[in-house]
C-alpha cells in the first residue's frame, strides 16, 4: 500500500493556526487588563510624552511664526527667536525621551518579572524540562519584553506626534485640518483593515521558517538512516515542501503588504501633495505662507516618520509578542518539524488552548511540549530521523517505486526463494573499492556470492574494512571498479527506494524513533501490519521483554529512556520484519551478550529465504555461520570454519582461546550443501 500523498502546498498558508485561533484578540484583551493596572506607570508614560507633544506642536508653529513675524514681516530678529523656540522644543523632546524609556521600563519589567516567576515556578514543579526552562527564561521572555516595549513605543509615539501635529495645524489654521486629516485618516483605516491580515501572514512566515530550520536540523542529522533506508525522495519531497511553504508564505506577505504602502502613502504621503495643490484655496482663506510651511513641516518632519514607524513596526512586534506569549504559556503548537501533521499528533500533544496566557498568571506557565517548544525541545526526546521515520512511511512508498504486496509475513522474504533459480541475494564481482585516489584499496578484486538463504559472517582486525563492505553490499558506498548485485541486479542501477527494498542495513548505533512500538517495529514494512506479525518478529530475536515492558505495541518508545542494547531489540525486530531478501548486520548486535546475540543471528539465519551478512564483533558469530570470510589486508580468505581455519593464520589467531579442543560445539553451523559462497 502506498503511503498517504504528502499534502500539497497550499497557496497561501492557512491564515490561523487552527489551535490559536482567538489567541490574538484574547492576547490583546488580556495585555490591555494588564497595562490598566498599572495606571501610574501610565499616567507618567503620559506625562511625559506629553512634552514630546510640545516638541511637535512648536516645531511647525514655530517654523510658520518665525516666517509670518519674521523673515517675511522683515524681522529677522523675531524670526531667529522663534527658531530658538523650536530648538528648546527639540532639546525638551530629547529630555522626555529618556523619561519616557524609564516609563515604558515600569510597564514591561513586570511582564518579565511575572514570564520568569512562572517559568521558575514550572521547573520547580518539574513540569518544564531544562533546555526549555533555560531558553524561557532567558531568550523569550527578554523577546517578550523588548516586542512588548517596542510596541508601546510606537503606539506612543505615533499618538502624542498626532496629537501635537493636530493640535499645531488647528493652531495655524482650521482649515488646514480640513486637507490634511481626510487622507490621514482614510490612511490609518486601511492599516487598520490590513493589520490583522498582516500579522498572521507574518506569523505564517515564522512559523513557516521555524518548520523548515528543525526540518532540515533534523535531515541533516538523520542523513545516514535516510539513506539506509532508501528514504532520499521523500526527505527531499518533505523538505521542498517546507521550503515551498515558506515561499507561499513570504509572498502573501508579500501582497499583503502593498496595503501597508497604500496605507503610508495615503496617510503621510498624500497630505504633502494635496497641501500644495490648495495652496491657492488655502491663501483665499487667510491661511499665511508661514502657515503652509509650517504644515508642511509637520508633515514631512513628525507625521510622515511616525506612521512609518507605526505601520512597519506594529505588525512585527505584535506578531513577535504573540507568538512568544503563547509559548510561553502555549495555547497552541510550535513550529512543526518534519512530521505527522497536528491531526496525527497523541491527544496530549494536540492540547489546545486550555490555560491562560502568559500576561494573566505568573504560576503555571505550561511547559510547552516536545513538539510545541519547537527548537526548545529535549534534544534527546527524538534522535535525527525521527520525523522523517515516524511518519510511518516506509521506503518502499517513495513516489516511483515498486511496493511489494502488502501483507507480508514477517521474516518472509517478498520475492526470494531459496530454490535453485533464485538470484542470489549479494554478488560481489571483481569488486575493488579505496576511499580516494590515492589510498591503497581496500578490497582488489573480490569476488562472492551469498545465496538465497545464505548466512556469511565477515571477520577481520580493526581498520580491514568490514564496514566498508557492507556499506558496498548495501549499495551505500560505489565501487571503484567491480559491480556489486542485488537479487541479480546492479545495484548501481538501483534507485535507492529499490535497493532498501532489496536489503536491510542495521549499523552499530540502532535508532529507534520516538512514536509507537508499532510504528518502529512496521517501519521497514509496506502496508499495514498485524500486531500479532511485529509480536512474532519482536520473540524471534529477543526483544518481547523489551516490547512488554513498553506496553506491546502500542506502547510508547522514548529512545533517550532506552538502553543501546534494547535499541538494537527493537531494530533488530524491525529487520526481521521486513520483506527485504538481505540483512546486513554490522556489528549491531555489539551491546547484546553472547546469548542475546546468538538468538537474535539464529532468528535471521531462519528467515525463511533470506541472507544474512553478519560484520562479526564476537568469534562466536563467525562460529554460527556457514561461511566465512576472513579478511586480512589485500588476502581474503573464505570457506567454511574448518576451511578458513584451514587456510587463514589470522582466523586461527581470532578462533584461538575458542571452544577447547574435542567439546561439543554448541555453535556449530547448521549443513548447508547448496550455499555456493566463494570467494576468488
Ligand atoms: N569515509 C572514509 N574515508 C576515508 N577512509 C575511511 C573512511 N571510512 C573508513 N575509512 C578507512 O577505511 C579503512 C576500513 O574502515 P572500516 O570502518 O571499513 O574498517 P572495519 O574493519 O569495519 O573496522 P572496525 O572493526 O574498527 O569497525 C580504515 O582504515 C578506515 O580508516
Amino acid at each position: 500500500m502506498a503511503a498517504p500523498p504528502a499534502p500539497e502546498p497550499t497557496a497561501e498558508p492557512t491564515a490561523e493556526p487552527t489551535a490559536e485561533s482567538g489567541a490574538g484578540p484574547r492576547l490583546a484583551r488580556s495585555g490591555l487588563r494588564f497595562l490598566l493596572r498599572r495606571r501610574r506607570a501610565l499616567a507618567a508614560l503620559a506625562c511625559w510624552s506629553l512634552l514630546q507633544s510640545a516638541q511637535t506642536f512648536l516645531m511647525g508653529l514655530g517654523v510658520a511664526r518665525a516666517l509670518d513675524r519674521g523673515f517675511l514681516a522683515g524681522d529677522p530678529a523675531a524670526g531667529l527667536r522663534w527658531l530658538a523656540l523650536t530648538a528648546a522644543g527639540v532639546a525638551l523632546g530629547a529630555l522626555s525621551a529618556a523619561r519616557v524609556h524609564r516609563a515604558v521600563a515600569g510597564l514591561v519589567e513586570p511582564l518579565r518579572d511575572r514570564l520568569v516567576t512562572g517559568v521558575a515556578e514550572d521547573a520547580l514543579r518539574g513540569t518544564a524540562s531544562a533546555p526549555g526552562v533555560v531558553s524561557r527564561l532567558g531568550h523569550q521572555t527578554e523577546l517578550a519584553r523588548d516586542s512588548f516595549a517596542g510596541l508601546i513605543l510606537v503606539a506612543q509615539t505615533f499618538v502624542f506626534t498626532l496629537a501635537g501635529a493636530v493640535a499645531g495645524l488647528a493652531a495655524l489654521a482650521p482649515a488646514l485640518l480640513l486637507v490634511v486629516l481626510p487622507p490621514l485618516l482614510l490612511g490609518l483605516a486601511v492599516f487598520g483593515c490590513a493589520l490583522p491580515p498582516l500579522a498572521r501572514r507574518q506569523r505564517a512566515v515564522l512559523e513557516a521558517d521555524e518548520a523548515l530550520a528543525a526540518c532540515l536540523g533534523e535531515t541533516f542529522a538523520g542523513l545516514r538512516d535516510i539513506t539506509a533506508c532508501g528514504a532520499e525522495d521523500r526527505a527531499a519531497a518533505e523538505t521542498g515542501e517546507r521550503v515551498t511553504r515558506e515561499l507561499n508564505a513570504a509572498r502573501a506577505l508579500a501582497r499583503w503588504g502593498l496595503f501597508r504602502s497604500l496605507a503610508l502613502g495615503l496617510g503621510g504621503h498624500l497630505p504633502l501633495p494635496l497641501l500644495l495643490l490648495t495652496a491657492p484655496w488655502l491663501l483665499e482663506r487667510g491661511v499665511t505662507a508661514g502657515a503652509l510651511a509650517g504644515a508642511l513641516t509637520y508633515l514631512s518632519q513628525a507625521l510622515l516618520p511616525a506612521l512609518h514607524t507605526l505601520m512597519d513596526g506594529v505588525a512585527g512586534a505584535l506578531t513577535r509578542l504573540q507568538v512568544v506569549l503563547t509559548r510561553l504559556r502555549p495555547v497552541g503548537r510550535g513550529p512543526e518539524a518534519c512530521g505527522p501533521p497536528a491531526a496525527e499528533a497523541a491527544p496530549d500533544e494536540a492540547a489546545g488552548p486550555a490555560r491562560g496566557l502568559a500576561w494573566d498568571a505568573a504560576p503555571g506557565v505550561a511547559e510547552s511540549t516536545a513538539r510545541g517548544a519547537g527548537r526548545d525541545a529535549a534534544p534527546e526526546a527524538a534522535p535525527a530521523p525521527t520525523a522523517l521515520l515516524a511518519r510511518g512511511v516506509a521506503p518502499q512508498a517513495v513516489p516511483g517505486s515498486t511496493a511489494p504486496a502488502a501483507g507480508v509475513a514477517p521474516g518472509a522474504v517478498a520475492g526470494a526463494a531459496s530454490g535453485s533459480g533464485a538470484p542470489p541475494a549479494l554478488e560481489l564481482r571483481g569488486l575493488r573499492f579505496a576511499y580516494g585516489g590515492r589510498s591503497q584499496a581496500l578490497f582488489s578484486g573480490l569476488d562472492l556470492v551469498l545465496p538465497a538463504g545464505g548466512h556469511l559472517a565477515v571477520v577481520g582486525p580493526s581498520g580491514t574494512g568490514k564496514s566498508t563492505l557492507a556499506a558496498l553490499a548495501a549499495g551505500l558506498l560505489a565501487p571503484t571498479a567491480g559491480e556489486v548485485l542485488l537479487n541479480g541486479r546492479p545495484a548501481a542501477g538501483l534507485g535507492a527506494a529499490e535497493a532498501a527494498r532489496l536489503r536491510v542495513l542495521l549499523p552499530q548505533d540502532s535508532y529507534v524513533f520516538t512514536g509507537t512500538v508499532r510504528e518502529n517495529l512496521a517501519y521497514l514494512r509496506p502496508g499495514p501490519t498485524p500486531d500479532a506479525a511485529l509480536l512474532e518478529a519482536a520473540r524471534a530475536v529477543g526483544a518481547e521483554a523489551v516490547v512488554e515492558r513498553l506496553g506491546g505495541p502500542g506502547g510508547r518508545v522514548a529512545p533517550e529512556e532506552l538502553s543501546a542494547g534494547e535499541r538494537q531489540l527493537l531494530a533488530l525486530a524491525r529487520a526481521w520484519a521486513a520483506p527485504a531478501p538481505l540483512v546486513l548486520l554490522d556489528e549491531a548486535t555489539c551491546h547484546l551478550d553472547p546469548a542475546a546475540e546468538a538468538r537474535a543471528e539464529r532468528a535471521f539465519a531462519r528467515r525463511p529465504g533470506g541472507a544474512l551478512l553478519v560484520v562479526a564483533h564476537r568469534i562466536s558469530s563467525a562460529r554460527r555461520a556457514s561461511r566465512v570470510l576472513v579478511l586480512d589486508g589485500e588476502d581474503h580468505v573464505t570457506g567454511t570454519h574448518a576451511r578458513a581455519l584451514a587456510r587463514s593464520p589470522l582466523y586461527r589467531d581470532l578462533a584461538a582461546g575458542w571452544a577447547p579442543p574435542g567439546r561439543k560445539d554448541p555453535e556449530a553451523p547448521r549443513p548447508d550443501p547448496s550455499d555456493p559462497a566463494r570467494v576468488a
